[in-house]
């Protein structure tokens, strides 16, 4: 089992390592630069990734041993206490450490049982979505202010149903892979794909609904293109475009590395 954990452990933090590496995402932090961020940097992201390596073991160990939402909200409370330590004090996978919370012990859950991980989402809804309905994130957040202003949906409704969004992105990347090869396109087009259709509130905590409903209209825009160039193109203007409006879709980011993380996870356990 800590072979398992070891390995979950480290598809995690290369998925994390891969969205980072995914250039050009609009306005966020990659190798090539900062996007539209003053406060992170390419190396606060990797001091990020490291400092979780230990939370996604012991993430597998929890869903192994199928311990109570209570316990997994310790893990990733001790978690997002250490990353802050490492970025000092700059939240950079905050989205992430909720996300993979529940799909990495869902997942260990399953796996370690020899039941079928096709079962994932109905398995978050079976196993957490009773706490989740009672689960309240700090009502101070950027995200709770956003939420109640504007009646949009957050990430804990979405992970009480099962993160449909992840796996309709699932499915659009296995589509994709069987019909492009070229793997900057294909992680675009992901992207794209997610940001198109979630309510990111990181971009309307710095740019307002209209900032969303903008981000959704070029998203959706970016993913109808067939070719690799002219993607690529368009994808780098819109990154210079949300630099200039200071926007980052950090919620579309966090999704895609949870996606990223499935797909590999699929390639090995089916
Ligand atoms: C439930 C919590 C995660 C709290 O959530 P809440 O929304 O209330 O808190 P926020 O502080 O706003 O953080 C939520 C982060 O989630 C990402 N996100 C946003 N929208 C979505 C979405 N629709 N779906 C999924 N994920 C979403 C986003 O994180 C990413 O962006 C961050 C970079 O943001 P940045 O632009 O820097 O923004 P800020 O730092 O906020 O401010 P400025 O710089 O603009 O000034 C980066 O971190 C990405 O990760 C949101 O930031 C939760 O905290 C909670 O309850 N935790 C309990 C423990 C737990 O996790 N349990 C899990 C297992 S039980
Ligand atoms: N690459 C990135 N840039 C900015 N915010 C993020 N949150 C998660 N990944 C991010």
């Amino acid at each position: 089992m800590q072979e398992l954990a070891q390995q979950l452990s480290n598809l995690a933090k290369l998925a994390l390592y891969q969205e980072l590496e995914t250039y050009p995402k609009p306005g966020l932090v990659s190798h090539i630069d900062n996007g539209s961020h003053t406060d992170m940097d390419h190396a606060i992201f990797l001091r990020s990734i490291n400092a979780l390596g230990g939370y996604f073991h012991e993430l597998v160990m929890a869903g192994i041993n199928n311990v109570s939402f209570d316990k997994l909200k310790l893990l990733a409370i001790a978690a997002e206490t250490r990353m802050l330590k490492v970025t000092n004090g700059i939240n950079t996978h905050r989205g992430a450490i909720f996300v993979f919370g529940l799909l990495i012990p869902g997942l260990s859950y399953l796996i370690s049982r020899g039941l079928d991980s096709e079962t994932l989402s109905a398995t978050i809804i079976k196993n957490y979505s009773s706490d989740l309905l009672i689960h309240k994130p700090n009502p101070a957040s950027h995200g709770s202010k956003i939420r109640e202003q504007y009646q949009l949906e957050g990430i804990i409704d979405s992970a009480c149903k099962g993160f449909p969004l992840i796996f309709a992105a699932l499915k659009e990347l296995s589509s994709y892979k069987e019909c492009y090869t070229n793997e900057t396109y294909i992680r675009l087009k992901l992207f794209f794909y997610i940001m198109q259709h979630l309510d990111d509130t990181n971009l309307v905590y710095r740019g307002g609904i209209d900032a969303l409903k903008y981000a959704k209209i070029e998203a959706a825009q970016l993913s109808k293109i067939e070719c690799n160039k002219m993607q690529y193109d368009a994808a780098l203007s819109l990154h210079h475009d949300f630099i200039s409006k200071n926007l980052s879709p950090g919620g579309s980011a966090d999704v895609f590395a949870a996606v990223v993380f499935l797909d590999m996870v699929r390639q090995i356990w089916g």
